[in-house]
């Protein structure tokens, strides 16, 4: 098997055909250019698999986006999964416990699972590799996570990224980092799978909160300041959980964070911003046609940090708001107005 020997894999599977798993799946068939390696995506709708396997395009999500031609697709999960080495997740985080367990009994021998997915599973509060290694019976060497400052939208343009492969055996980090390496996508490899999930989920978080922000009309100032004190509660989580300070000054920490938080391609960004310019959660939510995890996620985040005592006082009050106990009015005098306290406590 390839990731134990370091050969390539023969066929990779990426299962969800959404916005970050099409251009995900895109990578990977452009990085296979010129080798007889297969990229086949799953997708539940028979009409976005039709149009990737007839017009290499996914129009639903990627409207100007030519995929790869040994990119194909299929609504069956278990044609998509028979012998694929490599089986990478980009499904929305609430569902992926659901979806692992009708798919467990298909995975290849030794195949190594990466998790695109930036979400806390509420109840749990697990993070994604946490379910992915419970649901698939997995050791964590053959579990991958992969994040960073990473637009689907903007890499489908082939602009060029930088992300992180994190897993806790650098080896299959390494063998994955080798498979995801267009010329527009350069993949760092790091241990920190812990620093690494927590980051890329509560970016979103804070995402929402610069939306709010944006949608308030207040200006640079406050919205730096959302950011950099949103990066200093992320740290504190993710210290608290065993992750490291420098994934936090890194891809998946700041430079995500400042992604989501400075584009308008953002979908919690974007939802934010609604959120700050009036809209109700209901109305957001039923403007959105893709996943902004931090809607869901900002729960669990806050469940997580009060169950181990870290204090996070942007999460709470986008918690908060999300849940209707504050208004967008409310939220910047809130957070103004707590005790005051040295910058590194
Ligand atoms: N889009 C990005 O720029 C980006 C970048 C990095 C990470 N991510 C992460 O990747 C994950 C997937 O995001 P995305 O952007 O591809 O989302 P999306 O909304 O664009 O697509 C989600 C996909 O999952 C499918 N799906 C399967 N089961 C589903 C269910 N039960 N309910 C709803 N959809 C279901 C949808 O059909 C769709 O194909 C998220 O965790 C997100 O945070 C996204
Ligand atoms: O569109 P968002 O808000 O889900 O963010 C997408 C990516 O996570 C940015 O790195």
């Amino acid at each position: 098997m390839s990731y134990l020997d370091g050969s390539a894999p023969d066929k990779i599977a990426v299962l969800g055909a959404g916005s970050w798993g099409t251009t995900f799946a895109k990578i990977l068939g452009d990085a296979a250019a010129g080798t007889d390696r297969k990229v086949v995506l799953w997708g539940r709708r028979q009409e976005v698999v039709d149009q990737i396997n007839d017009l290499h395009r996914n129009p639903r999500y990627l409207s100007t986006t030519e995929l790869p031609q040994n990119i194909t697709a299929s609504v069956d999960v278990k044609e998509v999964l028979k012998d694929a080495e490599l089986v990478v997740l980009a499904v929305p985080a609430q569902t992926l416990r659901e979806q692992l367990r009708s798919l467990a009994g298909h995975l290849a021998q030794d195949a190594v699972v990466v998790s695109l997915m930036k979400g806390l599973e509420l109840g749990t509060d697990q993070r994604m590799s946490q379910v992915i290694e419970a649901e698939l019976g997995l050791s964590s060497d053959r579990v991958v996570v992969i994040s960073g400052p990473n637009l689907a939208m903007e890499i489908a343009r082939q602009e060029p990224t930088a992300s992180v492969v994190a897993c806790t055996d650098e080896n299959t980090a390494k063998w994955v980092a080798t498979l995801c390496k267009p010329k527009y996508f350069r993949p760092y490899t790091v241990d920190d799978v812990v620093g690494v999930e927590i980051g890329g989920i509560v970016k979103n978080v804070i995402a929402l909160c610069v939306g709010i922000c944006e949608g308030q009309k207040v200006g640079d100032n406050t919205k730096a300041s959302v950011i950099t004190r949103g990066l200093a509660e992320t740290t504190r989580l993710a210290l608290a959980l065993g992750g490291k300070a420098e994934t936090m000054a890194g891809l998946a920490g700041l430079g995500d964070l400042v992604a989501t938080c400075s584009s308008a391609l953002s979908r919690n960004h974007t939802a934010g911003r609604m959120l700050g310019e009036g809209l109700t959660l209901d109305e957001v939510n039923n403007r959105m046609t893709q996943t902004a995890e931090g809607i869901k996620s900002g729960r669990a985040v806050s469940d997580l940090a009060a169950k181990i005592g870290v204090d996070m006082p942007i999460t709470n009050a986008v918690v908060g708001v999300l849940e209707g106990k504050l208004t967008v009015d409310e939220l910047g005098p809130l957070l103004l107005a707590r005790q005051l306290k040295s910058e590194g406590e």
